[in-house]
């Protein structure tokens, strides 16, 4: 068992990491931001050109909200004001800035992204965006034409920097039992032997939920009897927050107050819908503009409005809204200072007012939900819950994770996740001030030791910010703080059979009503084909005809990353998933069940240029993008094709795990299995039990396709023919030889 975490070192390498990964988020979007135009920023969908404000106003927090439409100037006579096409979403932080005229130099743009002022997106509407500003008395740019253009997102950072500072100078008197197990300075409590067996009053649970599976009952009842920490592990498909729901009901009859968190907005809703269908009173604190309509009536700003304290507050605001609009009027700079002292008391009184009523609120809710992040604002500061319960675990930073449980009393955590699929993204893993940190950590380590302090830090030396909280209370305590979900409700047993082998120690369990479905199945009409009645398909491109290509994937419009580093991508391979998308459409599959997934942005670029005119609906996705998705159909192009035999991505078993359990009835892989052999060796024999179902297969869909091309008769695809042509013989080759 590993040893105690020292909480200062652990804290503090922690610190280190989350700057490290702050300075690669920073040096990305301002090397994107200072080598662009404005035009090639808003082209690219990070800024939006020739805005006007519309309009100012007081938001929740008293915070100024600033609405801005297209400049009438720029709008033709008889046309909507609507906004062109843009990447600017809910959430995003912007800077609002004179615009910089067409004739801006490369030398000024530099100067020009750190002027103006700063906010976060409130709301993006089709002929405005509303910008909440940060600073109180910031002053917006008026006069000529605005532009609002994305910037590195530090908030995040921010609290999980405060989180963490406060965590290094906890004091051991500070220490709560509960926080003592989560370092592994003390055991969780053992747990009744008997919680399985009918004697116990566990086993006796009434459930809300008659159709939970046994391991599903178990997790729960396995959650409740945890003193002080329980993992509930679920695989892709298996109903994690299914069974959190029961555990949430359950507790609640217990008379306990729980706080419940997830990485995202979308995690805590989906949390939110589903306890609404239980008539659950609860509390949802975040951004109204940031949650799904659906969960609205529950959220703390729509509260705030229709409580009966609420009348107080509402006085206040209009006040408020009502000087806003008189500065805009104002030109005598005097006077505006003068309002702006006023709109300051003002503030002050809506902040005491609000405060009084959300403390009514959140204070009387027996179930109070955030993200992680919102769960460390200050309406939950020092308030006392008895759970924690934190969704999709394993997708949150465990700095993150912290922000809750420090910010908060509370003595039990829940953790629900899949520490075998993808952890959070994180960018500095092999920058130059990751590993700047790296060296520091070691240093520091040496330095520890030289003085005789022992290697009580030791769990820290190989932490990442890929190390969740869900991995390292694992590794502390091991698999008696888990239970696993083993019935998957997702996956046709042959597609299951993979993941679960290689990953869960082949316990998982398909459901009767999924484990053998197929395409022809559907509940609209298919045609029996050798697609539509095979599960799992593997196009095998071995051979060297199907090269790899490395490319810029610099500012792809629209995509998140806009990351300026290379890419990977494969025509030839490419062309393989149209034909395959083809023979699924022409069957009847329809395109909005088929998704294609590939871990490379330049292949992603590449097939959505292919496909999404021509099958609209289809969907594409990178795989990370894809995790917590599911479709009936999934292409999955791993791109690489070379004779080093390098598979990047592709390497890391999670996501390989991702990538091959999207699909409910029909998985495709195409690759190169002489490529991915080294590294993916474990994926090879279960692939290839499917390619000998392809070998006659294969040829009559290469010659169909191949008629095809050549009819559409231009240089290139005569060229991607034959390269078909020549696969019918590798095909068979490989097949030959197994
Ligand atoms: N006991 C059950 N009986 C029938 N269907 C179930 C059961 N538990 C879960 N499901 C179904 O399985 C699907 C996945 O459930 P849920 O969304 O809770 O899973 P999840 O584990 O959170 O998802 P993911 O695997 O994507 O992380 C849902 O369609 C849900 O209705």
């Amino acid at each position: 068992m590993p040893k105690p975490t020292d909480i200062p070192s652990f804290a503090a390498s922690q610190l280190t990491l989350l700057d490290a990964e702050l300075q690669a988020e920073l040096s990305e979007t301002n090397a994107l931001l200072s080598s662009h135009t404005p035009t090639a920023l808003a082209r690219a969908g990070l800024a939006i050109l020739n805005l006007n404000v519309s309009s100012m106003r007081t938001g929740l927090g008293g915070k100024t909200v600033v609405e801005l439409g297209l400049d009438p100037a720029v709008v033709a006579k008889g046309e909507k004001p609507d906004i062109p096409e843009h990447g600017i979403r809910v959430g995003d932080i912007v800077g609002v800035q004179d615009q910089p005229s067409g004739s801006a130099k490369k030398t000024e743009k530099k100067e020009l992204v750190n002027k103006g002022v700063e906010g976060v997106v409130l709301r993006v509407k089709r002929e405005n965006v509303e910008v909440v500003l940060d600073k109180e008395d910031a002053d917006v740019p008026s006069g000529g034409k605005l532009w609002i253009v994305k910037l590195a997102n530090d908030v995040t950072y921010k609290r999980m920097n405060q989180t963490m500072t406060r965590l290094e100078k906890f004091g051991d008197q500070e220490l709560t039992p509960f926080m003592r197990v989560l370092f592994g300075q003390g055991s969780p409590t053992p747990l009744p032997s008997d919680l399985n067996d009918p004697s116990n009053p566990l086993y006796k649970l009434e459930w809300n939920d008659p159709s939970l599976n046994d391991s599903q009952k178990e997790a729960i009842r396995f959650a409740l009897a945890s003193r002080e920490v329980a993992l509930i592990h679920g695989p892709p498909g298996t109903g994690k927050t299914h069974t959190l729901i029961e555990l949430i009901l359950q507790l609640l009859k217990q008379k306990l107050r729980l706080l419940v968190c997830g990485p995202s907005n979308i995690s805590v809703d989906n949390i939110v819908e589903r306890l609404a269908s239980h008539k659950v009173s609860m509390v949802r604190l975040g951004h109204p503009a940031r949650l799904l309509p659906s969960v609205l009536n529950h959220s703390l700003d729509v509260l705030t409005r229709t409580s009966e304290a609420a009348a107080l507050v509402q006085d206040v605001r209009k006040e408020m809204d009502d000087k806003q609009a008189s500065i805009r009027k104002t030109r005598n700079a005097r006077e505006r200072r003068q309002i702006y002292t006023e709109l300051k008391e003002l503030r002050q009184e809506f902040r005491e007012r609000e405060k009084g009523c959300v403390n009514n609120l959140v204070g009387g809710s027996k179930v109070v939900l955030a993200t992680l992040h919102g769960a460390g604002g200050f309406h939950l500061k020092g308030q006392e819950f008895d759970v924690v319960i934190v969704d999709e675990a394993s997708q949150a930073l465990e700095a993150q994770c912290w922000v809750p449980l420090l910010w908060v009393r509370a003595s039990k955590l829940v953790l629900a996740g899949d520490h075998l699929q993808l952890p959070p993204t994180i960018k500095s893993l092999n920058s130059k001030e990751s590993k700047v940190a790296k060296k520091e950590m070691t240093k520091s380590k040496d330095k520890s030791t030289k003085a005789g302090e022992g290697d009580s830090g030791k769990p820290t030396e190989k932490m990442t910010l890929e190390t969740t909280l869900f991995d390292r209370l694992l590794a502390l305590h091991g698999s008696p703080i888990k239970r696993m979900l083993t019935t998957q409700y997702r996956m046709h047993e042959k597609i299951m059979r993979f993941p679960s082998d290689e990953l869960y120690d082949s316990k998982l369990v398909a459901a009767d009503f999924v484990k053998d479905r197929l395409l022809k199945d559907l509940p609209y009409e298919v045609k029996d084909t050798e697609d539509t009645q095979e599960p799992l398909v593997f196009w095998d491109t071995q051979g060297g005809d199907f090269p790899e290509k490395t490319e810029d994937d610099a500012v792809a419009k629209g995509s998140k990353g806009m990351s300026l580093g290379d890419s990977k991508s494969n025509e030839a391979e490419a062309a393989l998933v149209k034909m395959h998308v083809g023979n699924l459409i022409e069957a009847g599959v329809k395109a909005e069940d088929i998704a294609v997934v590939t871990p490379y942005n330049a292949q992603l670029a590449l097939l959505a240029g292919m496909l999404k005119e021509a099958y609209p609906g289809i969907e594409l996705g990178s795989v990370d993008g894809f995790q917590g998705r599911e479709k009936e159909a999934v292409i999955v192009s791993t791109v690489r094709s070379n004779a080093d035999r390098e598979v990047g991505f592709l390497g890391e078993k999670r996501r390989l795990n991702v990538a091959m359990t999207r699909p409910r009835r029909h998985l495709c892989v195409i690759g190169d299995s002489d490529t991915i052999s080294k590294y993916v060796p474990f994926v090879l024999p279960f692939l290839f039990q499917h390619i000998v179902l392809l070998a006659a297969f294969l040829v009559t869909q290469a010659q169909a396709y191949l008629g095809l091309w050549v009819r559409s008769g231009t240089p290139e695809s005569v060229g991607i023919g034959f390269t078909l042509l020549q696969r019918q013989d590798n095909a068979l080759r490989n097949v030959h030889t197994l």
